[in-house]
């Protein structure tokens, strides 16, 4: 029994049961569920406190989940959109008529907006949810039935995700050679997204495939998104990982241990410009200078075609307490003065080419990733 925010109960990693008929590469619970029907809560592995401790916290108001996208208790751009979805819900609930209700929801999702600007999911989820919220309005739908809708519509965005990051694996399986090391940065797991991930299905994808991957995971400072998150979620299914130092990437693409780096993205232009952690940029620059492929791997949902190009992408910056205190411990001086962007672009050309659920799309971009567009159906 997991306890509310705040107050949160340390749970043993718990078999899960597969899903829906899809196996479920790992034995850890889902980073997000939804818990119960209307009425119900979100349920987040409270990511801060891995890899010594799963915590699952509840999430029963909109409030609640600001804090947890915020705080990174979640966090990877599919899983802050489909987190941002379910907080629609718990947010609306709040509101108890139809009168107003469609006003109420634009208002909640404004809030939830605030929470982190990068990630393309957040926005993009909020927007599709609204949606539905207008369409309910324009049917004067019943309260009861428009939460319901709702629901369903986070529900979809979900499912869709998972769905998707199972086709980015099975697509990207196919561009990592038998017996390789591939570099991976920060978490692109079933941690980031609703199940499996999307530069980490690939590299699952592949060790299912018996190639005989060993993963490189950059431990990824100041929050330590790999060591923590990334090597954990690969010991849980049994990838060789190797876990190096973010200053360690030239040498090991030097010493020939690493044939390709795949990476995952929060945002990419319509030019394939990609937002992605902190570090991405180097490495690409990196794999550039060693003649080692650079992949890069996202749903659709994580491209942003109102964008020409990378220069208009917001990067978050965060508290300068993630560099001078990692986990709590001084590392630094006293105010010393402190530049902490969450992320950084990489110009498309450093991208040999994209991993996505409809294939692997490769340059030129303007014209090939054209395809991903929603509204090009
Ligand atoms: C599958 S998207 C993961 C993406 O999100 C991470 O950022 P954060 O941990 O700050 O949410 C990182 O950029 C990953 O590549």
């Amino acid at each position: 029994m997991a306890a509310s925010a705040g107050d949160d109960m340390i749970m043993a990693p718990k078999k899960q049961e597969k899903r829906e008929g899809i196996p479920r590469l790992m034995s850890a619970p889902l980073a997000i569920e939804w818990v119960g029907d209307i009425d119900g809560f979100v349920r987040l592995i409270d990511q801060t406190r891995l890899p010594s401790e799963l915590v699952q916290i509840d999430c029963r108001d909109a409030a609640t989940i600001w804090e947890a996208i915020k705080m990174l208790r979640v966090r990877g751009a599919p899983a802050i959109g489909i987190t941002a979805a379910m907080g629609l819900v718990v947010g609306a609930r709040t509101h108890e008529s139809r009168d107003g209700l469609r006003e109420h929801i634009h208002q909640v999702a404004d809030y939830l907006r605030t929470s982190r600007p990068t990630a393309v999911n957040l926005f993009w989820a909020l927007d599709r949810m609204e949606r539905v919220a207008d369409a309910c309005e324009a049917e004067t739908m019943p309260h009861e039935q428009t939460l319901a809708l709702l629901l369903m519509e986070a529900k979809r965005i979900r499912d869709e995700d998972r769905e998707m990051c199972i086709a980015i694996g099975q697509h990207g399986k196919e561009l990592l050679a038998n017996d390789s090391g591939v570099l991976t940065h920060c978490n692109t797991g079933a941690l980031a997204t609703a199940d499996y991930g999307t530069a980490l299905s690939v590299i699952f994808h592949a060790h299912e495939a018996k190639k005989n991957i060993v993963a490189y995971v950059d431990e990824t400072r100041p929050l330590l998104q790999g060591s923590r998150l990334t090597a954990w979620e690969l010991q849980q299914r049994g990838v060789p990982a190797t876990l190096i130092c973010d200053n360690m990437a030239a040498t090991v693409m030097r010493q020939g241990r690493v044939q390709a780096v795949i990476v995952g993205a929060d945002r990419i232009a319509a030019n394939g410009d990609t937002a992605n952690k902190i570090g991405t940029y180097g490495l690409a620059v990196l794999a550039k200078a060693h003649g080692i492929p650079f992949y890069v791997a996202a749903p659709s949902s994580t491209f942003d075609f109102e964008l020409a190009d990378g220069s208009g992408i917001p990067i978050e910056e965060r508290d300068s307490r993630e560099v001078t205190h990692p986990l709590g411990l001084a590392i630094a001086p006293d105010d010393v003065a402190v530049y902490n962007p969450a992320f950084d672009v990489t110009p498309a050309e450093l991208v040999a080419a994209f991993v996505t659920e409809q294939g692997v799309i490769r340059a030129p971009y303007v014209e090939n990733l054209a395809a991903l567009r929603k509204d090009s159906a």
